[in-house]
């Protein structure tokens, strides 16, 4: 695209938002190419990118473009434009407003839909999509990105986000749309038909449904103590009442309790970033908390804390769901209610434990590329074939879901099952760490880790283009003081053994080394960064921490960086 003839017409246009204008006139050269060099994409989890002006950012005009996409989408489903779109949003700049011409957008079109009347988490919008029996769904976030972020997540009728087959339609749709800022948009006035404010009858709906996952209802509540922080996020509620109502014990952290777009009381509403629970660990250790729990500002994530000899110890999504899964998989056993055909999923950048996990209680496991559509795909495909019975599913990047009402990833369920696993195994006088150590005893010690390069704007996207092709030109063969012995390219779909990678295409590579790690490379889909797995296997934990820096170093080293 070119983008100074994309950045005059912008400029020049009359109508354009007044802000927007203004932010136009300031931009030096970079800025200008990055902002309209192409239009904003799908991605692993929908459209994403800083707010402003620009066809490579988020703002109203793309919001509307990308809308006209999903209505035409929309009406080729059966009856799509009665049975309609639930829509909802999160506590970011822009997320009411970009959600509320969502639904004028889809008027227009004469598709109904059901807009929620304050912030309601992403889990709970797939809840919608499910309850109101939609055609689709939508859900305006950037998830746990910085501030500066929005996004736009989109859904099909089951609740799942849109596998790249329908994202590409939606994608040509989106294409055929020449000038994004003249697309024609009704007032409410004329939107009133078709726009349904919804809130309380499906917040209750949801709320009872997911206190069906407990597990042990039975279990006395009364010596357990969590403290939880929904980062100024959308989870605030549904995480509260639920507790509440099942006679939780849970601490709030009131200073990240009201939803706030900058995000003001956290260093980073990301459960990836230790930072982000700093104040979470300050009312712990006031209360004496057992266990910690955040949740990203759409609620789809959580991170969890446990405490262990004293301390406040920091759980990876690789370690907490192994430690949810061995819980689940353990007590569905005892109560005779572990079907012989159930399935878990995870991702190819998930740590092998979860499955050695599954594996020992006799689950099957398939593997996914990284983005929860695929597992939400998966339990769509052996819904309609009974063929297996889904069990769990998650990823590294601590997003789990209990039980298919929800299909994505769902922090409600998980913090239940969180505050569920601490409160069962500290009555047999263990607490989550201990868990993991006996897991990690019985099938092997792994450490995963992560390098997120952040490589920003035009240049930063080359050089993340750069790294992948130097390594799939010339596949490592040794990293550090290990042979690799087997490379998997997906992008390829083939393996350095000659066989095929069953899987969608996808620009990610995996290198298995001889010891049982392995180390895997992709381009983020959510933000501007290259991401490197790290799963390392050692005979101890100061064995495999002391391994996994000499990859990370010989990884680091091999692509120059
Ligand atoms: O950000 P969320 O919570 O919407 O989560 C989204 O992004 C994560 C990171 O993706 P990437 O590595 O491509 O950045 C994915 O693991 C997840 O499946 C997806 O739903
Ligand atoms: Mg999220």
């Amino acid at each position: 695209m070119d983008y100074k003839a994309n950045y005059e017409k912008w400029l020049n246009f009359e109508g354009l938002d007044a802000s927007l204008k203004n932010e136009l006139k300031s931009m030096d050269e970079s800025t200008k190419e990055d902002a309209f060099y192409k239009n904003i994409e799908f991605g692993t989890a929908g459209m994403r990118g800083l707010l402003g002006a620009g066809t490579n950012r988020m703002n109203i005009y793309m919001i509307r473009k990308a809308n006209v996409g999903f209505a035409k989408w929309i009406l080729e489903q059966p009856d799509g434009a009665n049975r309609g779109v639930a829509i909802s949003y999160d506590n970011r700049h822009m997320s009411y407003i970009f959600a509320n011409e969502s639904a004028k957008v889809l008027a227009g079109f004469g598709i109904k839909t059901y807009l929620m009347e304050s912030l309601r988490p992403t889990p709970e919008l797939s809840f919608a999509v499910r309850y109101f029996k939609c055609a689709g769904g939508i859900m305006i976030t950037a998830s746990h990105n910085p501030a500066e972020y929005n996004g736009y997540k989109v859904y099909d009728d089951t609740g799942c986000q849109l596998i790249p087959e329908w994202a590409d339609q939606v994608t040509k749709y989106v294409n055929e749309v020449e000038d994004e800022l003249t697309v024609k948009v009704p007032s409410s006035d004329e939107a009133f038909d078709y726009i349904n404010w919804v809130g309380e009858e499906v917040d209750k709906a949801y709320y009872d449904a997911v206190k069906t996952c407990e597990i042990n209802p039975g279990l006395d509540k009364s010596d357990f103590k969590i403290v939880y922080s929904p980062q100024h996020g959308a989870d605030n509620w549904p995480v509260r009442t639920v507790l509440r109502d099942l006679g939780y014990d849970l601490v709030p952290v009131l200073c990240q309790c009201a939803p706030d777009p900058d995000y003001t009381n956290t260093k980073s509403p990301n459960p990836e970033v230790p930072s982000s629970y700093e104040e979470a660990i300050k009312v712990a250790k006031k209360v004496d908390a057992d266990v910690i729990a955040i949740t990203d500002p759409d609620g789809d994530r959580l991170g969890v804390v446990a405490k262990h000899n004293g301390e406040y110890v920091l759980m990876s999504g690789n370690q907490s769901a192994a430690v949810y899964l061995e819980y689940i998989l353990s007590q569905l056993k005892k109560q005779g209610k572990l079907p012989s055909n159930a399935v878990m999923y995870n991702t190819i950048v998930t740590s092998d434990l979860g499955e050695l996990v599954a594996r020992s209680y006799g689950v099957d496991v398939e593997k996914t590329l990284t983005g929860f559509k695929f597992i939400g795909d998966k339990i769509r495909k052996y819904e309609k074939t009974g063929e297996k019975q889904f069990i769990f599913g998650y990823e590294e990047s601590y997003g789990c879901v209990v039980k298919p009402f929800v299909r994505d990833k769902d922090a409600v369920q998980a913090v239940l099952l969180a505050a569920e696993c601490g409160n069962f195994y500290k009555k047999q006088g263990k607490d989550l760490i201990d868990v993991l150590n006996e897991l990690y005893a019985k099938h092997g010690t792994f450490k995963e880790s992560q390098i997120a390069l952040a490589k920003a704007g035009v240049e930063g996207a080359k050089r993340i283009q750069e790294i992948m092709a130097t390594l799939r030109a010339d596949h490592p063969t040794q990293i550090g003081d290990y042979k690799v012995t087997l490379a998997e390219d997906y992008q390829e779909s083939k393996r350095s053994d000659g066989t095929t990678i069953d899987l969608p295409k996808s620009n990610v590579l995996k290198y298995y080394l001889e010891d049982g790690s392995w180390i895997a490379a992709r381009p983020s889909g959510t933000e501007p960064k290259c991401k490197f797995y790290f799963s390392i296997k050692g005979k101890d934990a100061d064995d495999a921490a002391a391994k996994t820096e000499k990859l990370q170093k010989a990884m680091m080293a091999l692509i120059g960086e």
